[in-house]
């Protein structure tokens, strides 16, 4: 039977333990530059592994997901972090998973506002990107290098994602 996974709201809380949200949160904030910048300091930390590894910026250009979508696969990076941060003023949806022995579990969704990017931490589960409405662009902080970064799982049975409210 195929499941409709409930979609959460993404908050700093319930995605702590798969990595940290990037938005401008008041309590990481200081002034600088004189006071007319508002720096939100230290959001998430970029992670990487292994000789000759280095931290690249990307933009991913998502195209919008059709709905009901079908979750079929989920995947990690177990040498560096992973980041999606909004750069077109729209939302985006995200799926994580704890790990079970080295398979994802259930899949937990969340909706990201368009000021919330999220950061996965080292070999977190995830889905990658799902884009929603129009074809959206991202600033993507990941690693770079030798090794293999991707490990993928595919579901013997889909998990589905409703169309989200917006
Ligand atoms: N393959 C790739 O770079 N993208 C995925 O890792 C993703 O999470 O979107
Ligand atoms: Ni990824």
């Amino acid at each position: 039977m195929t499941d409709t996974l409930p979609i959460r709201p993404l908050t700093a809380e319930s995605f702590a333990p798969f990595g940290e949200v990037i938005e401008a949160d008041p309590a990481r904030m200081r002034l600088i530059n004189g006071g007319t910048t508002e720096r939100f300091h230290a959001l998430a930390s970029p992670e990487i592994a292994g000789e000759g590894a280095r931290v690249i910026l990307n933009i991913f250009r998502g195209q919008p997901r059709r709905f009901p979508y079908a979750v079929t696969m989920m995947e990690r990076h177990p040498l560096g972090s992973q980041s999606f941060t909004p750069l077109s003023g729209r939302p985006f949806l995200l799926a994580v998973s704890t790990d079970e022995d080295g398979r994802p579990g259930c899949p937990q969704v969340f909706l990201a506002a368009a000021h919330q990017g999220v950061n996965y931490r080292r070999n977190v589960w995830h889905h990658p990107l799902m884009a929603i409405g129009e074809t959206s662009d991202f600033l993507v902080a990941d690693r770079d290098g030798p090794g293999n970064n991707l490990e993928e799982f595919f579901f013997d049975e889909p998990f589905l994602i409703a169309e989200p409210s917006l």
